[in-house]
């Protein structure tokens, strides 16, 4: 395979380098921005959850920060269990975000010297994706709970009002999910943005307006623990339709299509490549004709 037929295959992998971003999933966070204005001038502070290599934390970077000098109010914290390359004005935490050391370590971000959480977060960004295993079932599974971590997340570290975007793998069980994110937002939207795969289960939840239900406490441990009263209106949100808004131009490219490249195009080396991915061993051991091939 050529270095250059993935430009080919997949427009937005090449228009990401031509715009000097990380990953093509930057654009599926400018698309979901484009419907539903996420980004906007009041927003200031953001947690970027699974972030590396970093295209989300980038986007949020050049558009947070209206000047290249780094202003005080702006707040970006970027966690992945993957190391990052640095980015300007990024706060960056290595972990796992369903533990809970990653969790306190994200809050810590957001507490003043008196330990005491004064201006939380306007948004929550969750692009959490598992290491595929081809097993549907199970990478469903993890996937969800990715989300629900975010979800936990949001409810220690996100403002009254505030917002939260995450991936979700759109599949049977998701109604659970959309029931109980409604009774934590108001607004729950699913978007599908044109840089993201028809082919893919993969959407996007926009959940807009945040507030903890009144004598709700949350606790990091055991956060979906409802009191007989959440449950019923639990139940009662169960009758709720999820919108759904395909969102990004459509004249736009298609994510779907390949596209000849221009004939004078030169080939562009990735941004950023990843740094001590988990395949890098295996990479090595293929290079070298070491690497055991399985007889199923
Ligand atoms: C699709 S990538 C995110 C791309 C990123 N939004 C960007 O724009 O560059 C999914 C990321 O989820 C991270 N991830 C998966 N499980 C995680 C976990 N339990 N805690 C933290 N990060 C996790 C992976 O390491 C991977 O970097």
């Amino acid at each position: 395979m050529g270095k250059s037929t993935k430009d080919k295959r997949d427009i937005y992998y090449r228009l990401a380098k031509e715009q000097g971003l990380r990953a093509r999933s930057a654009f599926k966070l400018l698309q979901i921005n484009s419907e539903f204005n996420i980004l906007n001038d009041n927003v200031k502070r953001v947690v970027d959850l699974c972030a590396a290599p970093g295209s989300w934390s980038q986007v949020l970077s050049r558009t947070l920060y209206k000047t290249d000098s780094i202003d005080d109010q702006v707040k970006i914290v970027a966690v992945d269990l993957q190391t990052m390359a640095p980015l300007p004005g990024v706060e960056q935490i290595k972990g796992d975000i369903t533990k809970r050391s990653t969790i306190e370590e994200i809050l810590n971000c957001f507490k003043t010297s008196d330990n005491k959480i004064t201006k939380k977060a306007d948004l929550v960004l969750c692009d959490g994706a598992p290491d595929v295993t081809g097993l549907h079932d199970i990478d469903e599974f993890v996937q969800g709970n990715l989300v629900l971590s975010a979800l936990n997340i949001c409810l220690h570290v996100l403002c009254d009002n505030g917002n939260f975007v995450s991936k979700i793998f759109r599949t049977k069980n998701i109604d659970l999910l959309y029931q109980q994110l409604k009774l934590f937002f108001d607004d729950v939207v699913i978007a599908k943005p044109r840089s993201s795969r028809n082919s893919s289960v993969e959407s996007f939840i926009v959940c807009r307006q945040f507030h903890l239900p009144e004598n709700f406490i949350p606790n990091i441990d055991e956060p979906f623990i409802y009191t007989y009263e959440h449950t019923l209106n639990l139940q009662e949100k169960s009758s709720f339709i999820i919108p759904f808004i395909a969102c990004g131009s459509l004249d736009g490219f298609d994510s779907d299509k390949t596209y000849p490249l221009e004939q004078d195009s030169s080939y562009i080396e990735p941004i950023q490549p990843p740094i001590n991915p988990a395949y890098e061993e295996a990479c090595i051991l293929k290079k070298n004709k070491k690497l055991p091939i399985s007889s199923s």
